[in-house]
């Protein structure tokens, strides 16, 4: 039973500076279990906000009265873990199944000594409970049409774990050939898996080892091995599954995730490639100068790309501000955690695209200096304009005024890099703004790495590091 007692609840006014508005006044009553309680009222009338701090969603604001949980007054994390909230907008992960949904949140929320297969059970009993069944995947029932006697031959694009159990049989073509044909029968795996789920309760290891060394066999003579490590990650027992879904989600979702990421990049890396093709070979006399200013040209370009495509990184957060928050009300996680996966996911992309892109510029231009100088500089500076972009989508209210953010501010940097104007040059009251501007150490690294050893004597400087001509 939970009662509450002359709450009292005040909040700073959103509407007027410096005042607080009080929500909630002398709110007493009480909810009884197997008891359902209608909470009326006209909108704005508070129903929300009580619902908000019966179940320890409200961390702002000062509260007074008693909230009272079978007669104790419960610890912080206690109403988040202990009840549910529905919201009334969707805040569900679109691309898994109502089954996975509920394993996934299981996973997050239930006691981590909670063995597997009881989560599990507990999903299955809820969605019987609420009459999800027939929201369970498609595929379950078209599994019950071929359990019926109906041929199916169905293609699926990145099934998860659950769906993938439903088929029987396997067939894998690469390159319009077939690489791997009845690899596993799946109905075998999946009595594997049920039984091993049923003895091993905690359900923690990998697939039958016979299993796993049949596929690896088999997918060793196929001639794509990234498409057969795929395979294990699908092949997982289901709700294991479920836990690396939502991280593996977004990398291999390659229209929405990735190709933002990579493509734009690689259109520029290609231009810079084909325009300044050889621009880094060594020369003579007036053809030296004229490199070296095409040179720091292709150098400022290739710098300030992450920056301006850090634009790409924004609509992640954006979009998944809402589930973010209501995962972060019902306890599920902190917000450090989030933030280390996702940038975790957008640093592993940053760096195969990095080291791809800086292969496909730094040979053709015959650059100079050290690769690996010339690649980790990029890398940072692509990192970098990652967090900014995090920053600016996480102060932004919607996805249009990020997008719109993003651009106007990047722009400021690029005057105070040093190519369109020597900072020496620039007005005493803006060279703060030229130290905060993390383009310009990026370019400047560029530079040096380029010129350090160069016999070049360039017509401009860079603070900090004037390059000339030694005198001899
Ligand atoms: N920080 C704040 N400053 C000023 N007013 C606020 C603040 N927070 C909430 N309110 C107002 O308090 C009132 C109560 O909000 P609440 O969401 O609890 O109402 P509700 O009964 O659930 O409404 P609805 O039925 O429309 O969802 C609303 O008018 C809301 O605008």
């Amino acid at each position: 039973m939970v009662t509450f007692q002359d709450l009292e609840y005040r909040v700073a006014n959103n509407a007027k500076w410096r005042e607080t508005v009080t929500l909630l006044t002398g709110v007493s009553g009480s909810l009884h279990p197997r008891q359902m309680l209608a909470l009326l009222g006209p909108s704005g009338s508070g129903k929300t906000t009580l619902l908000d701090l019966l179940a320890g969603r409200k961390t702002t604001g000062a509260l007074s009265g008693r909230i009272l949980y079978s007669g104790h007054a419960p610890s912080k994390p206690f109403p988040r873990r202990h009840t549910g909230y529905v919201e009334q907008c969707d805040t569900l992960l679109g691309n898994l199944t109502v089954q996975e949904m509920l394993a996934y949140t299981a996973e997050l929320k239930g006691p981590a000594a909670e063995p597997l297969a009881a989560k599990l059970a507990r999903v299955d009993a809820a969605v019987a409970t609420l009459g999800l069944a027939s929201c369970r995947p498609v595929v379950a029932t078209v599994a019950a049409l071929a359990a019926g006697g109906i041929t199916v031959c169905a293609t699926i694009h990145s099934p998860s774990a659950a769906v993938f159990r439903q088929f029987d049989r396997l067939m894998l073509l690469l390159g319009g050939r077939l690489a791997l044909a009845a690899a596993y029968q799946g109905s075998a795996l999946r009595a594997a898996n049920d039984e091993r789920l049923k003895r091993d309760a905690d359900a923690a290891a990998d697939l039958p080892p016979a299993m796993l060394a049949e596929m690896a066999a088999r997918c060793s003579s196929s001639t794509s091995t990234p498409a057969a490590h795929g395979l294990h990650v699908i092949l997982l027992p289901a709700s294991q599954a479920e836990v690396a879904y939502r991280g593996r989600r977004d990398l291999a979702d390659f229209p929405g995730y990735l190709a933002p990421r990579v493509l734009d990049k690689l259109a520029v890396a290609l231009l810079i490639m084909t325009l300044y093709w050889g621009v880094g070979r060594p020369a003579e006399g007036a053809a030296a100068i004229a490199r070296a200013i095409n040179l720091s040209a292709a150098l400022f370009m290739w710098t300030v790309l992450p920056g301006f495509a850090a634009a790409a990184y924004c609509p992640t957060l954006v979009e998944e501000r809402l589930l973010f928050n209501r995962e972060l009300s019902d306890g599920l996680y902190q917000p450090i955690t989030y933030l280390a996966a996702k940038l975790l996911s957008e640093g592993a992309v940053a760096l195969v695209q990095s080291l791809a892109l800086c292969a496909l510029t730094y040979f053709p231009l015959h650059l100079g200096g050290q690769w690996v100088l010339y690649w980790f500089v990029y890398f940072l500076t692509t990192c970098i304009g990652v967090v900014l972009a995090y920053a600016i989508a996480a102060l932004s209210p919607n996805i249009y005024v990020a997008n719109a953010a993003l651009p106007a501010y990047v722009i400021t940097p690029l005057f105070f890099v040093g190519q369109l104007m020597r900072p020496s040059d620039q007005p005493a009251h803006w060279k703060w703004y030229g130290y905060l501007d993390f383009l310009r150490y990026g370019w400047i690294a560029q530079m040096v790495n380029q010129f350090e050893h160069s016999h070049v004597f360039l017509a401009f400087n860079v603070e900090r590091s004037e390059m000339r001509r030694p005198a001899d």
